[in-house]
């Protein structure tokens, strides 16, 4: 049975079938031969397009997306944003569904409570992540917590918490505010007169990166890495080349998800890739060492890696095995990869939808400014280490408005818009048997938007459901952060981030779109592209306006008669490139043989398509152009 699922060896049988047929009339071949391969592939077809799926397959019973199995909905995932056809699906077919990848793999997406509930908090470790998610995962995270399963994930997770307990994260508060503002501080410098005052522009997604990237290296381990001051440091730049958007990259990863030996393809992406990924590694190894250092001699230290340590000791002194120092420095991997980029994402996409909701931002404004006037005094100053100037910033958990905003916005656009994992034990799902191997989804892009949960308005982005929420929206109808044992470690450090990040930025500036950016390019909403995180393609681009009246301006280039923005006139790109023009692709890199005339490329399982279809249709191609990818802001660079 499992042989006639395999396409591979039915094809490479049925071909060389067919190339011996078509020398039929050699003595030693029989003609029949021919009829024998033709034979062998109908049957296949017949058997994984109708047979199987229809009257065999332990997964019959799943309601099941209409279409022909053998290359059932590959199109619509890999063209449409990720999780937005499942929530089609599940509108049509219901909260448990059935669909097909290439060759008639078959795929369950799970959006009912009892469902979730099962898979996340009573049976976690009976569905793990799958191994071709994990063998591309590793390289940007390293082994720890992320991709520990089992036991092992469970002793992993025991050592991490204190490090995130709530208790904790309260003394990481001030590092949050000293980042948040050290960063608006350094918009501050590009600040320029327009006609209606002054004025900004920039891409915020960069400048957030940034920013978390040093937060969480301080708050977690205690280490200054500088990403707010040099926006071209080795480590920024390696992170920036991991989530490289270009089309070639996407391929190439979606290629390694499923043939891992394509990472020794000798071509560019993947020296790239391996050359941030030891970046990454030395950067990590340099932390770990000097906090195991500093942990020979008595220290106060009270980052996550500090009080790991701690806890890594006591378990020592317990008799238990501890961490090993690889455990401990693919940790710092962990938290450098998934603790940097999803906030950022988050507190990106929430300025947008401020941007384009001005009523909300305004209001949201207002909350920030009664609780906290001193951050719109332009003569405060913060320091961390004076308990006056601590005094004077609120506790972020108890503003019920600034709470809302996060919490809609993580639902509306989640940072981490799916996870997937693969049963290693047969299983009861809200009522369907699941076989052992069956790949499911969990689309926190299609649960968190349907009606069953959240009412009618479930598209709509209104902060004000939180005030009065439908009883069936309940935990497992907000899966942006997950929840159970696999859940979101850092979710409660990224809450207080995020909102402090929110509120710094929301006392400087007056955030709109920009227009440039939107007539080029059309709605952030939908360039999102996703590698890991739900991003906007191109940023978001916003014109931010100082709600100063003489704002400090420090930066050399400054020149205060230079007014860049004119809305009477088309607008200029002032202190910022044109966006690149696609580029031909380079006839010398090795990859390129994946992407010719494939620009269609998108989302999971890219590889499948560049191999099947290498002359995908026109009518595919993604707007945006080949070769166009995410592009660092110039104009924050010249700030550094
Ligand atoms: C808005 C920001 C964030 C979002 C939306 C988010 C979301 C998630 C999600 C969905 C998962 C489950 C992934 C899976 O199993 O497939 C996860 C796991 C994890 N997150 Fe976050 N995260 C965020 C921020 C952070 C931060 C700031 C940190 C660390 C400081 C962090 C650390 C982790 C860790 C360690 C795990 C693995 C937990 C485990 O498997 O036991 N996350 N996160």
């Amino acid at each position: 049975m499992k042989f006639l699922q395999t396409p591979v060896s039915v094809y490479a049988t049925a071909i060389a079938l067919a190339v011996l047929a078509r020398k039929g009339d050699h003595p030693m071949i029989p003609g029949s031969l021919g009829v024998l391969s033709s034979t062998i592939m109908a049957y296949w077809i017949l058997w994984m397009g109708w047979i199987y799926p229809t009257y065999v397959s332990k997964l019959r019973h799943i309601p099941t997306v209409s279409g022909f199995p053998l290359w059932g909905q590959f199109m619509s995932i890999i063209s449409e944003e990720c999780g937005v056809p499942q929530r089609r699906w599940h509108r049509k077919y219901g909260q448990i569904i059935r669909y097909y990848f290439p060759f008639g793999s078959e795929r369950l997406s799970i959006a009912s409570d009892a469902g979730i509930r099962h898979m996340t908090v009573k049976n976690p470790y009976n569905f793990p992540k799958p191994q071709r998610a994990r063998s591309w995962m590793v390289r940007v995270l390293g082994m720890g917590v992320l991709l520990a399963e089992g036991a092992e994930h469970q002793y992993q997770r025991k050592t991490l918490n204190p490090g995130f307990s709530i208790s904790a994260i309260r003394t990481f508060t001030p590092i949050f505010w000293e980042k948040a503002l050290k960063m608006t501080r350094k918009q501050t410098e590009l600040t320029q007169r327009g006609v209606d005052g002054w004025m900004a522009r920039f891409e915020i997604l960069g400048w957030l990166n940034r920013c978390t990237l040093d937060i969480i290296g301080k708050a977690g381990f205690g280490a200054e890495l500088g990403a707010l001051v040099n926006g071209n440091s080795p480590l920024v730049g390696a992170y920036r080349t991991m989530f490289n958007f270009d089309t070639i990259s996407h391929a190439m990863h979606g290629f390694q998800a499923f043939f891992p030996q394509g990472r020794y393809i000798p071509c560019k992406t993947n020296w790239d890739i391996e050359a941030s990924r030891q970046i990454i590694i030395k950067e990590c190894d340099r932390i770990l060492s000097e906090k195991l250092e500093a942990a020979q001699e008595a220290t106060d230290a009270k980052d996550v890696l500090a009080l790991i340590a701690h806890e890594n000791n006591k378990l020592l002194a317990k008799g238990e095995p501890g961490l090993s120092r690889e455990t401990m420095r693919d940790q710092i991997m962990t938290f450098l990869g998934a603790g940097h980029d999803t906030t950022a994402t988050g507190v990106a996409w929430t300025i947008h939808l401020l941007a384009t909701h001005p009523e909300i931002q305004a209001r949201l404004r207002a909350e920030i400014k009664e609780a906290m006037p001193c951050l719109f005094n332009p003569n405060w100053k913060f320091d961390e280490n004076d308990a006056e100037s601590l005094a004077c910033l609120a506790d972020v958990e108890r503003l019920r408005y600034l709470d809302n905003v996060c919490r809609e916005s993580l639902r509306y656009i989640p940072p981490i818009p799916m996870t997937v994992r693969q049963s290693i034990q047969d299983d009861v799902i809200d009522g369907y048997h699941v076989p052992a191997d069956t790949v499911i989804y969990l689309l926190s892009n299609s649960i968190n938007r349907l009606e069953w949960f959240w009412g009618e308005d479930a598209e709509v982005f209104d902060p004000e459901r939180w005030n009065h929420l439908p009883p069936t929206a309940g935990t497992n109808a907000f899966m942006t952060f997950l929840q159970g044992p696999r859940g979101c470690l850092g979710r409660k450090f990224a809450e207080i981030e995020m909102k402090v990040l929110l509120c710094a930025l929301l006392s400087k500036w007056h955030f709109e779109p920009d227009e440039y950016y939107v007539e080029k390019y059309g709605d952030p909403e939908d360039w999102k592209t996703w590698r890991l995180v739900l991003r906007p393609k191109y940023g978001v681009h916003v014109v931010a306006k100082s709600l100063d009246s003489e704002p400090l301006v420090t930066s050399d280039s400054y020149d205060p008669d230079h007014v860049f923005y004119d809305p009477a006139s088309p607008p200029l790109i002032a202190d910022e490139e044109e966006p690149e023009e696609p580029k031909p692709a380079d006839p010398s890199s090795w990859c390129n043989f994946l992407t010719r005339g494939q620009d269609v490329l998108r989302g999971v399982g890219h590889h499948a398509f560049s191999k099947l279809m290498p002359r995908a249709p026109k009518v595919l191609r993604l707007r945006g152009g080949l070769g166009e990818q995410f592009r660092t802001d110039s104009s924050m660079d010249k700030s550094s």
